[in-house]
């Protein structure tokens, strides 16, 4: 039996960090994914065989014998209540954290334990210690802000649970071979990736995969979502400076940060906030014609660059990000980073109206600082499933 499941990445316009000490945020869905196809041979007898993992984007495969797995995980490894995921005990983790440490990770690499202990516990949990094998693909940076670790645990969490028969699809995509499930399947899916999440994140809002979960453009607070109904969607030119960061150590500085200075960053938070919901109304104003496209950009590049700002008080701009806004404003455009910043990708707001001649040159002028620029389509469907 082979299942395949897709889930989006995502770029928050709005409200990253802050949405992890409760303020709102705003993101949509990309079309940009990552792929985890599921290969189960017939049940067998209990600890035998091997559960696993080909990363095909590291070049790198991982497996664990099934009864090395029962012996280390015992408890995990009977199924887990699959209608209410549990968070990964300390000691679970720990013991996780062996399992992966039996692998040699090559140095340059060492950040992909975080995603093959998040894989771990997911298959465990879920399917228990029966043998299968997982093919992960993706057409994501990694650890470039463009939320890899939620749509990796998306698709996981989409595969393993449609396996173990408690989702399944109930609609197709137009014109693919793609499925879709239903709303009460998708909201366990998100439980379990949130789940995923906190393993590779630390202490992740839930924003990142509840949009590629759901897809579409929503405004985010303390896990409460809304679906914005966007009309005409943004066009946005993404940057991927190459500079490589990680969201758990970017998160935890921030919030570091908030202890040292809790009236000034609570500030900080708020204003946020109220750029969020200012933001999110504005998409949605637009959606009903009330306001013209040139209006609603001009507005939506003022907030971009207010938001900005307010994430280079958080401390996490880099030069490199610096680098991409001087760039743009020299043609007028506007720029800010998206997802956890360090480095990452960067967003620049392309107007209706923007000439391709100068589209181009911006273009050349980001590319000749080493950087990748690329265009996405944004707010198309969450996770999608497909059965063999
Ligand atoms: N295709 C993949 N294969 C293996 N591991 C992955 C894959 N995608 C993501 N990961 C895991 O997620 C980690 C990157 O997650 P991280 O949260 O730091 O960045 P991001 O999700 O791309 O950006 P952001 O959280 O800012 O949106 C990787 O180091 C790896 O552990
Ligand atoms: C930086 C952050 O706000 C967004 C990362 O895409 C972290 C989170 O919300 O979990
Ligand atoms: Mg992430």
């Amino acid at each position: 039996m082979e299942i395949r499941a897709r889930a989006p990445g995502k770029i928050i316009l709005a409200g990253e960090h802050a949405v992890v000490h409760g303020s709102s945020a705003v993101a949509a869905a990309i079309d940009l994914y990552t792929q985890s196809s599921l290969h189960l041979p017939p049940s067998g007898e209990d600890g035998a065989g091997v559960v696993e993992v080909d990363l095909t984007d590291s070049c790198l495969a991982f497996s664990w014998p099934c009864s090395r797995l029962l012996e280390a995980l015992g408890e995990t490894c009977r199924k887990a209540e699959l209608q209410a995921p549990r968070p990964c005990s300390p000691e679970e983790l720990a013991a996780i954290a062996k399992l992966v440490e039996l692998h040699e990770i090559p140095e340059a690499k060492i950040w992909l334990s975080a995603g093959l202990s998040a894989f771990l516990y997911l298959y465990t949990s879920i399917l228990g210690c029966r043998p299968g094998k997982v093919v992960v693909s993706s057409g994501l940076p990694m650890g470039a802000g463009l939320g890899s670790s939620a749509a990796f645990s998306v698709s996981l969490s989409g595969a393993l649970l449609t396996a173990a028969g408690v989702v399944c699809a109930e609609g197709v995509v137009g014109g693919t071979e793609w499925q879709l499930l239903g709303k009460d399947h998708l909201e366990l899916v998100n439980t379990w990736a949130f789940q995923g999440e906190k393993i590779i994140h630390g202490k992740p809002s839930g924003i990142d995969n509840a949009v590629s979960t759901f897809g579409s453009m929503i405004k985010f607070k303390k896990g409460e979502l809304t679906n914005l109904k966007s009309g005409n969607p943004v066009k946005m030119l993404i940057t991927d400076t190459r500079v490589g960061r990680n969201t758990k150590a970017l998160v935890a500085g921030v919030s570091e940060r908030a202890s040292r200075h809790p009236d000034a960053m609570a500030s900080v938070f708020h204003a946020v906030n109220t750029i969020s919901e200012e933001l999110s109304s504005i998409v949605e104003l637009a959606a009903t014609d009330e306001i013209s496209m040139t209006s609603k950009e001009e507005k939506l590049a003022e907030l971009m660059e207010m938001n900005q700002g307010l994430l280079q008080c958080m401390g996490v701009s880099h030069s490199s990000i610096e680098t991409v806004l001087r760039s743009t404003l020299k043609y007028n455009l506007v720029s800010k980073l998206t997802g956890a910043g360090g480095g990452g990708c960067v967003l620049t707001l392309i107007p209706t109206l923007l000439s391709k001649l100068v589209l181009e040159k911006v273009t050349t002028e980001l590319e000749s600082h080493g950087f990748r620029c690329f265009k996405v389509e944004v707010g198309g469907q969450g996770l999608q499933t497909h059965r063999g």
